[in-house]
């Protein structure tokens, strides 16, 4: 039986792993991680991502042949295919702080395979890492080998949360990349192997390593920049009288373009997009290309910029202070259907109306009260680091409460902001929000249709007075 073992129980080993298991029952597959409340989780009834379809993947496969493990040594030791899927976040000391990636976890988990080795094995890269990432980790498994032989692999991950499972299941490619030699090419045609259990084979790409990596890169910089794109497009809308959503729709017709990935919204979030734009961004500089480093830069700038303007717009509206005033959040993950709040636009929303005194009462369906907290009191980019090496919410910010009902955190509200798109949000009886429970209310504000002028009021279909001003 081939065994595979992933190193990183995250949101990506979690879901990608429970997925191969349940495609290739012939496979043993162990996912192991150094964090035993990761672990813990992983192995009870209370998963520790929230992901639409993955606690049914995991029930049905996890005891068969699907295992979660702290025994990290042991399965990496005994696995013929070795994935690595844990944390690469953005430095934020040293050489390249603040832009390029952290590869601390990735390496230490290169070093522990070699020293665990006793048999051959491939290596493959999931995680998202910089170009030519795959040198680095081949010297330090060679230089460390006792003679056992590491193929290298770069197979990066294009799921998105909260539709993790539906694009593990049916994605648009499975991207690997490996060296061009016999050996190589036969290791790509053992992971090839694997997923050619589910996915069709035309949609199998193989590339060399440095595409492979460089894609993972690219294609998250064009996504955001789109985003980037139609929320540049949203101020300009704004100042003229267009709609931003009628807009986009009109562009994304051209079947040159297509229309998805054009909603404008309070800018992007998640752990994924500024980390890998910063990064391909530091990549260009260390080769000598400042222009298409300043290019891509701007992608995230015009994102700090649009998440700005949200505060700016919602504080101006209220007569130019929020000072004391209560603004209900709604929605404090980066996006619907997951509980991860990585990097989400609600931090600096939040921030930015605490720092003119706001008092929040957030709601979210999916978050917690304490990481909520963290998120909060956290400095730049510590939040993508093993849960341990995490601070621990020393500090609660008193101005902030957190409640369990979106009717709750809207009561006596001056302003309300809806942050994440989530469906219940939808059927909210906004007649009753507004009639009852706004007594003080003086605006309310709902991101997407104020900020973005429609595209997020269709899909939401709020009456007439939610767009009310004082
Ligand atoms: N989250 C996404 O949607 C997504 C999608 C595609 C690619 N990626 C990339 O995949 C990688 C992982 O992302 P994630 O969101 O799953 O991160 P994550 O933080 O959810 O999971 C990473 C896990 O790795 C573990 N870990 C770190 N060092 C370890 C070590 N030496 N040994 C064992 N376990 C270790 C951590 O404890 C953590 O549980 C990143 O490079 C990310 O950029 C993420
Ligand atoms: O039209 C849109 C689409 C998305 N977003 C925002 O963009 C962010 C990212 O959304 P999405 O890309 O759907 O989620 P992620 O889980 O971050 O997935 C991205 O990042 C992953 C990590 O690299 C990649 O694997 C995926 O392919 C890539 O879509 C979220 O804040 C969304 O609200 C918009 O503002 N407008």
């Amino acid at each position: 039986m081939v065994k595979i073992c992933c190193i990183g129980a995250g949101y990506v080993g979690g879901p990608t792993m429970a997925v191969i298991a349940l495609k290739c029952p012939k496979i043993e597959v162990v996912v192991v991680d150094i964090s035993v409340p990761r672990i813990n989780a992983w192995n009870s009834d209370q998963l520790p991502i929230y992901e639409p379809g993955l606690e049914d993947v995991v029930k049905q496969c996890r005891g068969n042949n699907l295992f979660f493990s702290t025994d990290v040594e042991k399965h990496v030791a005994e696995a013929d295919i070795v994935f690595v899927s844990v944390n690469t976040p953005t430095k934020t000391r040293g050489l390249g702080a603040g832009k390029a990636a952290d590869l601390t976890y990735w390496e230490s988990a290169a070093r522990m395979i070699a020293d665990v080795s006793k048999s051959d094995k491939i290596v493959v890269e999931k995680s998202t890492v910089p170009v030519k990432t795959a040198e680095a980790i081949e010297k330090i498994l060679t230089h460390n080998s006792n003679g056992i032989n590491f193929q290298i692999l770069s197979n990066p991950e294009f799921l998105a949360e909260g539709t993790a499972i539906k694009d593990l299941f049916n994605p648009d490619r499975v991207l690997i990349g490996g060296r061009e030699t016999p050996e190589g090419l036969e290791a790509v045609k053992a992971l090839k192997d694997v997923y050619a259990h589910w996915v069709p084979e035309d949609r199998i790409l193989t590339t060399n390593l440095w595409s492979a990596e460089l894609s993972k890169l690219a294609a998250n910089a064009f996504l955001a920049q789109r985003i980037s794109s139609v929320n540049a497009m949203s101020a300009l809308c704004e100042a003229t009288g267009a709609d931003v959503s009628q807009v986009s729709h009109a562009v994304g017709t051209d079947t040159r373009i297509g229309p998805k990935f054009l909603n404008s919204s309070v800018g992007f979030g998640g752990s994924c997009f500024q980390k890998d734009i910063l990064n391909l961004v530091y990549i260009c500089e260390c080769n000598g290309l400042p222009e298409v480093a300043e290019y891509w830069k701007q992608v995230i700038k015009i994102n700090d910029y649009q998440k700005n303007r949200f505060v700016n717009r919602v504080v101006a509206s209220m007569f130019n202070t929020v000072a004391n005033k209560k603004v209900a959040i709604l929605g404090f993950a980066f996006k619907k259907d997951t509980g991860d709040t990585r990097e989400t636009p609600a931090i600096d929303v939040c921030k930015g109306l605490l720092g003119d005194k706001a008092r929040l009462s957030i709601y979210d369906p999916q978050v917690a009260e304490d990481q909520i907290q963290r998120d909060l009191t956290m400095k730049k980019f510590d939040w993508d680091h093993p849960l341990h090496l995490q601070p621990m919410s020393p500090t609660t910010v008193k101005q902030v409460s957190i409640v369990w009902d979106a009717y709750e955190a809207t009561k006596d509200a001056h302003a309300v902001c809806i942050l994440t798109e989530w469906d219940e949000f939808k059927t909210l009886d906004f007649q009753k929000i507004y009639f009852i429970f706004f007594g003080q209310m003086k605006s309310l504000m709902e991101t997407r249709p104020l900020l973005m002028g429609g595209s997020f009021l269709q899909t939401f279909q709020l009456p007439d007075l939610v767009l009310a001003n004082p």
